[in-house]
Order: C-alpha cells, then structure tokens, then sequence
C-alpha cells in the first residue's frame, strides 16, 4: 500500500487531457503524480509494423449496442505514456467560433459554457509548444494571432490528387496545420526533435518525436518540471474522505494500491473515465455520467486509381476544406480531410465497411497501392439515447465491462449523405476507375458534459465536478458536442485551462 500524504494533485491518465495540465501544474511548483495504466513507448522502440505496434491502443474489450455500434479497440483509443496521440495523425485545426454555440445557431445541440475567444490564447500557446506546421493563409476561422511555428508539411499522393480534384470542383482546400515538425525544434525534457522525415507510420507511432506526441513534448516537460509518471498503473476506483474525492486506488505490477491528494483529475477518455465514475458511485448527482456520449459523422471515399500511390508513405494528415463548414438545412457540417493508411488498418476497414472476406478481400488489397482517400468529420449532436452503462459482463480484473449505446441520428444520415456525394464527385473529377465508401464513426466524445447548470452536467466550464468536491475531469468526455474537427487541439487548450484554475483554487 502505498500513501503520499503530500501530493497537491493525482492526475490519472496522460493522453491530450491529462499531459498539458500535468506539465502546467508541475511548472507552477505543485507536487504532482500521474497515474497511467499503460506504458512507455519510447520514439525508438517503434517498429514500422502495424501488428505489432497493438500495444498502443485500448484493448480491453468494450461493448457496443444500437443501431450503428461503435467499433472500439484499435480504431478509436490509445494507452500508453501520451495517450491516444501516441497514434493520432496529428491533425490540429482549431475549432471555429460557431461551433461552440450550435443551440443559438439552430436551436438544437448544445452550447458549450466558455467561447472561442476563451481558448484562443490556449490553442495559440498549445500550437506554438507543439511546432505546428501550417499554412500562412488559411481560408476558414478568425484571424491567426500568429503565424503557425513551422511551414505546411509536404502533401502525400492522396492529398495532392485530393487538391486536383478540389480545384476541379471549386472546392477551396490548404495544406492542413498539423503537429508534426517541418523543422527540428528543440524541446524542453526532451532535446532535439527532428523534422519529420516522411515515414507515415505516424499511426502506428512516431519513431524519430518529429511527430507532437504527449510523450516527446508535454510530458517531457511535466517530468523535466518535477512531475511524476507511474507506468503501468490502472485506476480501478476513486477514494473519498469526508464528502470529496481524496485519491484513487490502482493496480500496478499486480498488486492494488492507493494514492491521496488534495485533488484529482481525471484524464482517462471519454470511455474510461464515466467508467470509473460510475464504478466509484462518483460525481453522478446530475444523472448525466456517461450520458450524450457522441462519435463524428467519418464517413470515407476511397477511389481506385492507376498512379503508384504508396498510401502509407508520407504525412498521412496533409490536405483540408473547411468548405461544408456549413450546408443548407443541416446542423452544423464537416471538415474533408484526405487520408493516408497502412496496409493492415486499410484492410481492416475495408473488411469492416464492405463485409467483403476471404478471395475478394485479397482481391481488393492487391490494389492497395493505388487507392486514395478523403474522409471527413462531420458533427454529431447529443441524444439522450447514446449513452455508456456498465455492462453485467466483468473484465479479467472483476470489473463490468463498458457497455455504449449509439446510433446516428436523422442529422448525422443526411450529413453523411452529403458528405459521401461531394467525396464521390471528387474522385470522379480525377477519373478514379473505381469509387466505394466506407461508413464510419470517428472519436470517442461526450459522457461527462461541462456546462453552467449542475442539474444537467456533469463540471463545469473549467472541468470542476459540479457536486464532488476535489474532483476534476479533463479530457473528451467533457465536451459538450462533438466540433466538427479533430478533437486533440481543443482538448490540449482545455487542458491548459483546466490547469489555470486549478492553480488558481490551490494557490487560493
Ligand atoms: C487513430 C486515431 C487518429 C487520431 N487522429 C487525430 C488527429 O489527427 N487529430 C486530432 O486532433 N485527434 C486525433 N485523434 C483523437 C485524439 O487522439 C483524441 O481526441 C485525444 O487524444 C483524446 O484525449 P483524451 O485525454 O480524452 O484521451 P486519451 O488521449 O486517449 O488519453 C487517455 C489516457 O488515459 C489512460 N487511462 C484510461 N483509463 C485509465 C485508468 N483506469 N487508469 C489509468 N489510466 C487510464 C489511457 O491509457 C490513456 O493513456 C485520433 C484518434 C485516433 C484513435
């Protein structure tokens, strides 16, 4: 058993929600300990190989339920030191004003507590730490404060067919911003990372730090700051003393253990961390804990054509149109974004998507290097039907297992429907022989809300339980609709945030 009685605060998890406040705390002289059920991959331990680079992702199984089930595991969460970006494409385009306040646009969906110009200067602060690489113009958003730190990085096969068809089209497109390093940058607790060297294994892992994992960047500098990182530790349940949550009890190298402090975050994603919650009996008194759970509308096209294309070679996040940020009759809309795979994730959904198996399968992927993708990532709104339960079916340690529920809405077919034409008409313009698509959802998002009124949140706009005391929760699951980008940026500002009060109330 181990207890710190000294410890400010135990973060649990060190994905896009956990990392930047662990480095923020630590910075600001706080005693703090992260708790990281997975483990280490060090930039040069990761192999060029899909198969077994699996031990990145979120394996455990999770159960899927309603009309278009989420599929989990490789697809959609990371464990590790860094999380999920320890495989993320590194896509990092900001959310735009308009996308936090969905309800008085549509009146449907949900506003979020705090406003663009609240994160602007996180999502600054955040891109110039990273190294973003990124255009010096860029169509869609509110004026940059500052240009990003580093130059666009160059465009794959997929993307500069993407750009062809686009201009064919009159769609406007930009090189995307994207947290991979068109120049070395040297990184605090880190040193030197290179530029990226175009291996596009990036999904799989970054093998040179040229690409912003947590692990090389924010984490580098929790630890370089006086931050502590325990490997290897699951967080099984939340500890209270006298009304407020006062630790957490783990497992680590088999044995069960509990740390104190005098406040926790939690950071575990938006699968684990209502999980937790609801294992605990946790910070629920809004009955919202796991409720409004939501996936991006990711719909993919993907056109078979005749030029060499290698699709797992090069950025595989390079290409972008803001263009559908709206449509006529829709709430809200989608980004496009062109795509780069590796082989075995191709083929996975390809498998997935088409139900084809066996001969035509291999079929198909003897053609893999001549197939090009745009996907895209479209809004989701909040049902009261998707939602994460514990299911009666227990994980190897005892513990029941999460159960989601979810399906799209009348909102999401249609946009999808949209976003399939536009994707199909694309690879048309540039004489794609062949043009499928693949449904998808994408980004695990929601499941603990933040928002003013505690009798429907779960925290509030800082990520502070509205009715546990010493409780705070920093990661996807808090946003209150989905954005309709890629969510780590936002996530990382929100982090910084998160750590700003959270100084503010200790230092108090
Ligand atoms: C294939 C893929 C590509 C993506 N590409 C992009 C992209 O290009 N751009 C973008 O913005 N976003 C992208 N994302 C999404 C992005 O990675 C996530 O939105 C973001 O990392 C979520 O942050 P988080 O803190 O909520 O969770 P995570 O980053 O997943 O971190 C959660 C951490 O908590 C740990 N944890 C969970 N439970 C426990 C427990 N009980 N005890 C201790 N630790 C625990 C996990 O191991 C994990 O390390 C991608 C995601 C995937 C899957």
């Amino acid at each position: 058993m181990t207890n710190n009685p000294e410890l400010d605060v135990l973060v649990i998890g060190t994905g896009a929600g956990g990392a930047p406040l662990l480095a923020r705390l630590a910075a600001a002289g706080l005693r703090v300990l992260a708790l990281e059920a997975g483990v280490r991959h060090r930039p040069a331990e990761m192999p060029t190989d899909e198969v077994a680079q699996a031990g990145l992702f979120w394996m455990d199984e999770r159960l899927s339920a309603g009309k278009d089930p989420v599929g989990f595991g490789r697809n959609n969460s990371g464990r590790g030191v860094g999380g999920s970006t320890l495989h993320y494409t590194a896509y990092t385009p900001r959310a735009q004003p308009d996308d936090f306040e969905l309800l008085k646009e549509f009146g449907q969906g949900v506003d979020w507590p705090l406003s663009y110009a609240d994160l602007e200067p996180y999502y600054d602060e955040v891109e110039q730490f990273l190294g973003v690489s990124g255009p010096s113009e860029y169509p869609w958003g509110p004026p940059r404060q500052r240009p990003y730190p580093h130059p666009a990085l160059p465009l794959n096969g997929a993307a500069l067919l993407m750009e062809q068809a686009a201009q064919q089209s009159g769609i406007r497109t930009s090189a995307a911003a994207n947290a991979a390093l068109s120049r070395p940058q040297e990184q605090e607790g880190y040193g030197l990372r290179p530029a990226c060297s175009n291996r596009g294994f990036c999904q799989a892992g970054c093998s040179t730090g040229a690409k912003a994992s947590l692990d090389v960047t924010y984490l580098a500098l929790a630890e370089a700051r006086g931050a502590t990182i325990w490997e290897g530790a699951q967080v099984t349940k939340l500890l209270m003393k006298g009304g407020r949550v006062s630790g957490a009890e783990f497992v680590r190298g088999g044995k069960t253990q509990t740390l104190h402090a005098r406040q926790v975050v939690l950071a575990a994603g938006a699968i684990e961390t209502p999980r937790l919650l609801l294992l605990s009996g946790v910070g629920n008194s809004s009955e919202q804990v796991g409720r409004n759970f939501m996936a991006h509308v990711g719909v993919q096209v993907w056109g078979l054509v005749d030029d060499d294309l290698r699709p797992y070679k090069g950025i595989p996040g390079g290409l972008i149109s803001e263009d559908f940020h709206r449509i006529p009759g829709l709430v809200g809309g989608y980004l496009l974004q062109s795509l780069g795979v590796m082989p075995v994730t191709y083929a996975t959904q390809y498998a997935r998507g088409t139900g084809k198996w066996g001969a035509a399968l291999s079929e198909h992927l003897s053609q893999y290097n001549h197939v090009a993708g745009i996907n895209v990532l479209g809004e989701c709104l909040p049902y009261a039907g998707n939602f994460l339960e514990l299911s009666s079916e227990l994980d190897e340690r005892g513990l029941p297992k999460p159960l989601i529920h979810f399906s799209f809405g009348e909102n999401e077919h249609r946009m999808a429907k949209h976003a399939e034409t536009v994707m199909r008409d694309l690879w048309a313009k540039i004489g794609a022989r062949e043009v499928w698509a693949l449904p998808r959802a994408a980004h695990t998002i929601g499941t603990a809300r933040m928002g003013h009124d505690p009798s429907s949140n779960v925290v509030d706009a800082f990520g502070r339980s509205h009715d546990t005391p010493g409780l705070w929760i920093c990661d996807n699951s808090t946003f209150p609709s989905s954005l309709s980008v890629n969510p780590g940026l936002t996530q990382m500002a929100l982090s910084l945030r998160t750590a700003d009060a959270l100084i503010a109330e200790l230092k108090a």
